[in-house]
């Protein structure tokens, strides 16, 4: 049996923590609460301070400013680390020759857990029917797998895990949605990183963006997708001069994009319609379009990404 999850163990809180690498500031005022009950994605670019934020929580790297908590206490004073947090920062860091089982009773062991555990967590990582095979021989995919087993051995409140999506395969990847969902449904707090909005999709209920080591956006999916998308319709029509000015005097943005097509903002599609209709205006097809997750986070993170690849006809100058 599992316990019941503690809300307020379930918490990190990362508060005005700043960390400085020779002449690179990693973190410049990291801010962010990851909440029970949810899986919070962590997204930035390469570079943008994540796996060093995610290190200061566990103590891994001092920082010159600020705090990092676990269910209020920062990572040192926790008696029991792995009853409180579990986290994968580096699924490559098994020992080849042990197997999966013996990996985890000998962590199980040596972090004074309850060795029962272990059967438990090889399940819940889908692992049991590889777990007397040596860790060397695993794939990427078995072995973030493995990592998370390792993870989940306390039955901590907060998982940490920082870009698990890599290297799964597509089924590896449902799985892991499905996974972080099922923690986040238990009551823990989930915080996963990754580079990539898209592979958080639909996955994250709550985002952190960050770039150059701040926060650039700390809210739902629901309200970074409201809050960006502005709302954009296409229309189709053969009278397309007649259709621009009915649509600017009614103080829509209009521009035309070929020679029956037009793009809108600023007008719902629905007023769109009732417009043209009114002024008795032809169209054939009328579509709106919503920001992507993606989209939203490119806009936000544009002046952040450290290195931009160059655009063919840059690279040519
Ligand atoms: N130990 C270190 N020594 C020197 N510079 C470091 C060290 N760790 C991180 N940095 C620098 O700090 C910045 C933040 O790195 P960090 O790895 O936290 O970013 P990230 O968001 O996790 O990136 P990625 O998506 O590439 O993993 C980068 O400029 C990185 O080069």
């Amino acid at each position: 049996m599992e316990k019941t999850i503690d809300e307020s163990e379930a918490t990190i809180e990362v508060s005005d923590v700043r960390k400085r690498f020779g002449s690179t500031q990693a973190l410049d005022g990291m801010t962010f609460t990851v909440r029970p009950g949810q899986v919070t994605g962590f997204v930035g670019p390469n570079g943008a301070g994540k796996s060093t934020t995610m290190r200061v929580i566990l103590g891994l790297d001092k920082p010159d400013a600020g705090t990092a908590t676990v269910g209020g206490r920062p990572y040192r004073d926790l008696r029991t680390p792995l009853t409180h947090i579990g986290a994968l920062l580096d699924a490559a860091a098994v020992q080849p020759s042990r197997s999966a089982r013996h990996h985890l009773l000998w962590l199980a062991h040596s972090q004074g857990l309850n060795a029962g555990r272990v059967d438990a967590v090889l399940r819940q990582a889908g692992l049991q029917d590889v777990a007397q095979r040596k860790a060397g021989g695993f794939s990427l995919g078995m072995r973030q797998r493995l990592g998370i087993a390792a993870a989940l051995l306390g039955d901590p409140p907060v998982v940490m895990l920082d870009e698990p999506f890599n290297g799964l395969d597509p089924e590896g990847f449902m799985w892991m949605r499905g996974f972080l969902a099922s923690l986040a449904a238990q009551g823990r707090a989930v915080l996963v990183s990754s580079h990539l909005m898209s592979e958080l999709q639909d996955t994250a209920d709550h985002v952190v963006v960050v770039g150059r080591g701040k926060v650039l956006a700390d809210m739902s999916v629901r309200e970074l997708l409201e809050s960006m998308s502005e709302g954009r319709v296409t229309l189709r029509t053969s009278a397309r001069n007649d259709a621009m000015t009915v649509l600017a005097r009614a103080g829509a943005t209009v521009s035309s994009t070929g020679t029956d097509t037009i793009s809108v903002t600023g007008m719902p599609a629905e007023n769109v319609v009732s417009l043209l209709g009114a002024h008795a205006v032809p169209f054939s097809e009328v579509s709106s379009h919503r920001a992507s997750l993606e989209e939203a986070y490119m806009e936000l993170t544009r002046d952040s990404v450290q290195y931009r690849g160059m655009m063919p006809e840059e690279a040519g100058r």
